[in-house]
């Protein structure tokens, strides 16, 4: 049994724990009924003991498992990581979605993905990134009596992302502790109004406005204070044609989108100013979460 989740860009800028979208970049697990419990890492995390011991996944997926099948089982945990961890590209819920989804599927009981998204709500409270990992594609999603309302869009392969993933790891928990408890009417106002007018770009496809309309001032000042070198690369990636750029998440990586014909250039540009950092393009994803049974 096979199970593959998407990497997300949330926040999208002024979006905060409302808007995020899928790219291709997923990790995947093979999981095999085995005589005794084992682990195989490999790619993003694979240099990180305390994976294989104290790991997420296979704590939520032994948790469902356990209660689906009232079992006692062995398995081999067969993972193969693009996400890197705590970089703000939605690692932690690529995993819950497919712990949940594996449990499942490994029971050989049909999940929707609604519910998956539902059961995913428990682990993680802001819809922004849960949603594109289980749906794909550009999500605007909140929540209503603990359940995900979403509308989502596919995102058109003439798009691509360019993520500038630095080498620094920022929990989202911990960074959501740094943001103001309050805001003035002012910046309230200006997020909504931004949000609003960037979902109705995604929908609308008038990609020209996403520059404008993808700017925040609930969030990323605050947190990519945390590491001024993030302006320059916004400001790079603006100048070097990006229609939009943007704290990816919680951060640390740098996220933009820009027409396939220009994402070469972007690309090769933040590559020659940004060599300590790790650049990458790739398509989005318009799938979310996989099942081959
Ligand atoms: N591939 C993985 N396998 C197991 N646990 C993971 C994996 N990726 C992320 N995690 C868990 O999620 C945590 C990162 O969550 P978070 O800080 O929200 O980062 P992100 O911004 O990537 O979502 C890690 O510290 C780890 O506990
Ligand atoms: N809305 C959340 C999104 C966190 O995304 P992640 O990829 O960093 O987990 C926030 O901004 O805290």
């Amino acid at each position: 049994m096979k199970v593959s989740v998407p990497a997300t860009s949330a926040n999208l800028g002024p979006g905060f724990d409302c808007l995020g979208l899928a790219i291709s970049m997923k990790n995947q697990v093979i999981i095999r009924p085995s005589k005794f419990h084992s682990v195989s890492l490999k790619g993003e995390g694979s240099n990180n003991p305390a994976l294989k011991d104290n790991n997420m996944f296979i704590s939520i997926f032994n948790d469902f498992y356990h209660n689906l099948s009232h079992k006692k089982r062995f398995f081999r945990f067969e993972f193969q990581n693009e996400i890197p961890l705590s970089r703000g590209l939605g690692s932690s819920s690529a995993v819950i979605v497919s712990a949940i989804a594996s449990a499942y599927a490994i029971e050989g009981i049909k999940l929707e993905k609604d519910k998956l998204l539902n059961l995913a709500l428990a682990y993680e409270s802001h819809p922004d990134n849960i949603t594109p990992a289980v749906m794909g594609g550009f999500n605007v999603a909140c929540v209503q009596e603990n359940e995900v309302k979403y509308i989502r869009k596919e995102i058109p392969k003439s798009l691509k992302a360019v993520v500038v993933v630095p080498n620094r790891a920022i929990s989202t928990q911990l960074s959501r502790k740094t943001l103001p408890f309050k805001y003035s009417k002012e910046d309230t106002i200006f997020n909504i109004s931004h949000s609003s007018l960037l979902t109705a770009a995604f929908m609308a496809e008038d990609w020209d406005m996403l520059k404008l309309a993808s700017n925040d001032q609930v969030h990323q000042k605050y947190r990519m204070k945390q590491m001024p070198e993030l302006f320059d690369v916004q400001k790079t990636a603006l100048k070097e044609g990006a229609l939009m750029s943007t704290l990816s998440g919680s951060g640390s990586t740098l996220f933009s989108i820009a027409h396939a014909d220009d994402s070469k250039n972007l690309e090769k540009a933040l590559k020659f100013r940004f060599p300590h950092f790790r650049v990458f393009t790739v398509d989005f994803d318009n799938t979310g979460v996989r099942i081959e049974i």
